[in-house]
């Protein structure tokens, strides 16, 4: 991890700048395309190109468990996430389906699934078979949570030397909603009931209790919230660290990444805190409808794409935004100037 973040440069904001200079020349009245002239500007800064492309995606999906889970904190068993894994591997899940979609080729990684699982199609990286109960104990030890960030980060350097030009990350695990609000109520040191959401599903009561078992494994555990590693380690899942992982790595590798819903926002701020520099990397891809992506997205000073309505996870959101961005470098490549295509710049006065 460490040689990674050491490796992190800030986005080139002059090679940003030169596009939104060429923005202006484009038939169109100047900022007439709006956010997706900003993503055009960002992926230039991004990549340090002018026209560059972000084609083909890859998605990443890490799957893991999660000690929490006995609390009766999810509307489903713990048993899901494995059988969400080798419904991943089937094809038949959501993001297999919004993967096909852009042609984005699919690496589902076990950093941490908690009962035993032999499919071909999984890449085999477990660091330990579920976290622990975060209310008993530290969800993960120290050296653990760096050993999943490294899973995150090699996945991510395969899918680079693959040829991937844009990278989109998701999740999935049962009860890493509550992972994910435990974490984000500590380093922003917001309420853990302005955080917490219905993740899959629960009833108001089931909520209620959800916020009361945050609220006991916070207390409990007493972390630094300026040690996001240490909080990340205390709280939250060997799949969030590898998604932060795969962010720090995709920030050195400058690939464009679309950032997913509410969980896979937290691994971005956790990498964020860990090398601010990552921020200018990061596109939002949707706005999730768990309360807690607000206040996540706000600590990020992040403006999502699309706002759908959905919480699902898994990268749904980041894959359904991928064609806003190849519709943002389609422009810049394609458009004609107003010179080229003799149309007057000027505005009537
Ligand atoms: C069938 C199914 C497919 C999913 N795909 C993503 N999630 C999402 O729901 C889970 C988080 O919610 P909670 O904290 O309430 O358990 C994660 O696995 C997340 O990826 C799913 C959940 C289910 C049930
Ligand atoms: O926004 C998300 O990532 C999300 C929300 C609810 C359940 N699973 C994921």
């Amino acid at each position: 991890m460490h040689a990674i973040v050491d490796h992190i440069q800030s986005v080139d904001f002059n090679a940003g700048e030169e596009t939104r200079r060429y923005l202006d020349t484009l038939t169109k009245p100047p900022g007439s395309l709006g956010a997706l002239e900003e993503l055009a500007i960002q992926l230039s800064a991004i990549t340090g190109e002018l026209k560059p492309s972000v084609t083909p995606p890859a998605v990443v999906v890490f799957a893991a468990d999660h000690g929490v889970a006995a609390e009766g904190v999810s509307a489903f068993p713990q048993a899901v996430t494995a059988q969400m894994v080798a419904n991943f591997a089937n094809g038949g899940a959501a993001i297999n389906v919004f993967a096909r979609q852009i042609d984005a080729q699919v690496e589902i990684v076990d950093v941490g699934v908690a009962s035993p699982l032999t499919l071909p199609e999984v890449t085999s990286a477990r660091v330990r078979h579920g976290t622990a109960n975060m209310v008993v104990e530290d969800a993960m030890q120290l050296d653990q949570a760096i050993a999943a960030i490294d899973v995150g980060i090699a996945a991510v350097n395969r899918a680079k030397r693959a040829g991937a030009k844009c990278l989109i990350v998701g999740e999935m695990g049962i009860a890493n909603t509550t992972a994910s609000s435990a974490m984000l109520a500590v380093l922003t040191g917001e309420s853990v009931a302005s955080v917490v959401g219905a993740g899959t599903g629960i009833n108001p009561q089931q909520q209620a209790h959800k916020v009361a078992v945050i609220e006991r494994a916070i207390a409990a555990r007493s972390a630094n919230a300026q040690a996001p590693l240490e909080v990340l380690g205390k709280f939250g899942g060997l799949e969030i660290a590898a998604m932060t992982g795969a962010y720090l790595a995709a920030a050195a590798q400058r690939l464009p990444t679309i950032v997913d819903g509410f969980i896979a926002t937290v691994a971005a701020l956790t990498a964020c805190r860990i090398s601010p520099a990552v921020r200018g990397y990061l596109i939002f891809g949707h706005r999730s409808q768990e309360p807690g992506h607000d206040v996540a997205l706000k600590a990020l000073e992040a403006k999502p794409l699309l706002d759908m309505g959905m919480r699902l996870g898994e990268g749904s959101g980041a894959a359904l935004a991928y064609p806003l961005l190849q519709a943002a470098t389609a422009m810049v490549a394609e458009m004609a100037t107003f010179t080229d295509a003799g149309v007057s710049d000027k505005a009537s006065s």
